[in-house]
């Protein structure tokens, strides 16, 4: 068996280069939005993939905690889900105003219909899809989710895959979560990005 590289294969790191120069390319400047549902690794995953593509990394729910100074549970606690779905609103509507970036969304973000237009306009979304077992096992691991603190919090991760997975359809491109480490899931969804890319050659901003 031999393991030398055939002589005109690309390198491992040649691949990665040219995968990354076709995102960026794809991109036009456009930020890469991760979307889904809560455990599904929007925050774990946003942080390899910008890394990755030498992007900055920004995380819409530590910026709302940053803006109000409170823990998100404690916005929660204090003013409700309407005050802190707004403030989430105007948080990401600055995010999206600024140099691109990686932006991982929190859960209920890409819900709204603002914010669905503005990422529409201004990014390129990516839904990474998870099955209920592997999101509820990681869930399960921190507490602190305001949505989750009640007797049946697998029953309500269900209700919210039934509510909202048909709008998280609208993102431009979906990757299924799978028990990978993180370097091969982010492998998997820079793959998927620059075969969107290749594939569709995009040329406008339209979700498909
Ligand atoms: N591919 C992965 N491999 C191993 N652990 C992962 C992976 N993706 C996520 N995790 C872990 O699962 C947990 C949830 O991930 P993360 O916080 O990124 O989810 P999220 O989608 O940002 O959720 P939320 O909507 O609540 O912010 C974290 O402990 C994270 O480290
Ligand atoms: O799915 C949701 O609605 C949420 C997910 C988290 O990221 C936080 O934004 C908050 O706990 C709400
Ligand atoms: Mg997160």
């Amino acid at each position: 068996m031999t393991t030398q590289s055939q002589p005109n294969e690309a390198s491992p790191a040649a691949q990665a280069e040219a995968a990354r120069q076709a995102i960026l390319k794809g991109l036009d400047g456009r930020h890469i939005v991760l979307v889904g549902l809560m455990g599904a690794g929007k925050t774990a995953m946003g942080r390899v993939i910008a890394s990755r593509l030498g992007l900055p990394f920004v995380d819409s729910d530590d910026e709302i905690e940053t803006a109000s100074t409170m823990a998100i549970a404690d916005l929660f606690e204090s003013y409700g889900e309407s005050e802190f779905r707004d403030l989430e609103r105007r948080v990401i509507a600055r995010l999206l105003g600024e140099q691109q970036r990686v932006v991982s969304l929190g859960g209920g973000a890409f819900i709204n219909d603002e914010t669905r237009a503005a990422i529409g306009a201004g990014g390129f979304s990516i839904w990474i899809d998870a099955d209920l077992d592997l999101l509820f096992a990681r869930v399960s691991r921190k507490p602190g989710r305001p949505l989750l603190q009640n007797p049946d919090p697998r029953g309500t991760l269900a209700r919210l895959m039934d509510e909202r997975y048909p709008i998280y359809a609208q993102a431009n491109l979906r990757v299924c979560s799978e028990d990978l480490p993180r370097d091969a899931m982010a492998a998997k969804m820079i793959e998927a990005m620059a075969g969107h890319f290749s594939e569709t050659k995009e040329s406008t901003h339209e979700p498909e």
